[in-house]
């Protein structure tokens, strides 16, 4: 059977078990519950903490995991990434009290209170500064106001909880995160994954794209298939009404309203527009 990791709490769980369900898999019914088997699908579900799931994927006791990007990298087990799942999405950035440090340079000689000691310390050695790794559990930002460092790395996602402890980021951004599906690293494809694997795409297929319908003019369609022109290629029938075909076509949803209003332009009528529940591309 297929051994998947699962966040079992914290900011990417929510997302990760909602992903798993549209996937079509059956998830724990209680929160805590630590292990859930769906045997219809030849998957067994193991609910960990995001941080520890690339130690357990890496080893290979688990097949594979979904954590976040920046607690892959922290971890610096033998893991690698898949496929990036589009939620959790953060930063990870250096901060320090307004008006203290503006270049990461000002960090030398510095202690720098963090979560994530391993991303920290790779990124300050590859630029050659030297400062104090302050390793903090959570709630980071309130090491400086406390005395115990002058800087924090942090996860920073709307920025409200450094504005609260009155520090600013400077620097580039450290890295960007966001969940992501894991498997070990220079390891065959353990058996089963494949499907998997397609269901968790077919989700974020779905989810990206919506399906439009509309009935245009036969010497128009050309230009409109322009502006929809699908995955594989557009569907075209005729109608019943001379001189008119059907259309449908999958199209991105972020952009889904703007070609509607381009293709009613060029005399489209009764543009439809469906979400897609599930797909096989
Ligand atoms: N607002 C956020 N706060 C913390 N982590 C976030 C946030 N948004 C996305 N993430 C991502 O979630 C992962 C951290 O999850 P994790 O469960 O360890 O921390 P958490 O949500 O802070 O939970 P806890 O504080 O209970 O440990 C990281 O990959 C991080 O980038
Ligand atoms: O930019 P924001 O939207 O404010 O989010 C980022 C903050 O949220 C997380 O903390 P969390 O609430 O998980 O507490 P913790 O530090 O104890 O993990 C993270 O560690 C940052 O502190
Ligand atoms: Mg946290």
């Amino acid at each position: 059977m297929l051994k998947i990791a699962v966040p079992n709490k914290g900011a990417l769980a929510e997302a990760a078990a909602q992903m798993l369900l549209e996937a079509g898999y059956r998830q724990r019914r209680n929160a805590k519950d630590l292990v859930s088997i769906d045997p219809d699908n030849g998957v067994e579900f193991f609910y960990l903490r995001p941080r520890d799931i690339a130690i357990y994927v890496g080893e290979g006791t688990l097949d594979a995991g979904i954590t976040g990007r920046d607690l892959l990298m922290d971890s610096q087990a033998h893991a690698t990434e898949n496929i990036s799942l589009g939620f959790g999405a953060s930063t990870f950035r250096f901060a320090a009290p307004i008006g203290t440090m503006t270049s990461i340079d000002d960090l030398q000689g510095s202690r720098i209170a963090t979560s994530y000691e391993g991303i920290v310390g790779a990124y300050l050695a590859e630029r050659g500064i030297s400062a104090d790794v302050v390793r903090l559990d959570g709630a980071v930002e309130s090491s400086v106001r406390l005395g115990v460092a002058d800087a924090i790395a942090d996860v920073v996602e709307t920025g409200s909880t450094l504005r609260q402890a009155d520090l600013e980021v400077f620097g580039d951004p450290i890295l960007s995160s966001e969940g992501v599906l894991i498997t070990q690293k220079d390891a065959p494809e353990p058996e089963g994954f494949a499907v998997f694997k397609r269901r968790i795409d077919s989700v974020l297929v779905a989810r990206t794209y919506v399906m439009m319908d509309y009935d245009i003019r036969a010497e128009q369609v050309e230009r409109a298939v322009e502006l929809t022109p699908g995955i594989e290629s557009p569907t075209v029938s005729p109608l019943h009404r001379e001189g008119w075909v059907a259309v449908r076509s999958m199209v991105p949803r972020e952009t889904s309203q703007r070609i509607m209003d381009s293709l009613y332009g060029l005399g489209a009528r009764g543009i439809l527009v469906t979400d897609i529940l599930s797909c096989r591309i």
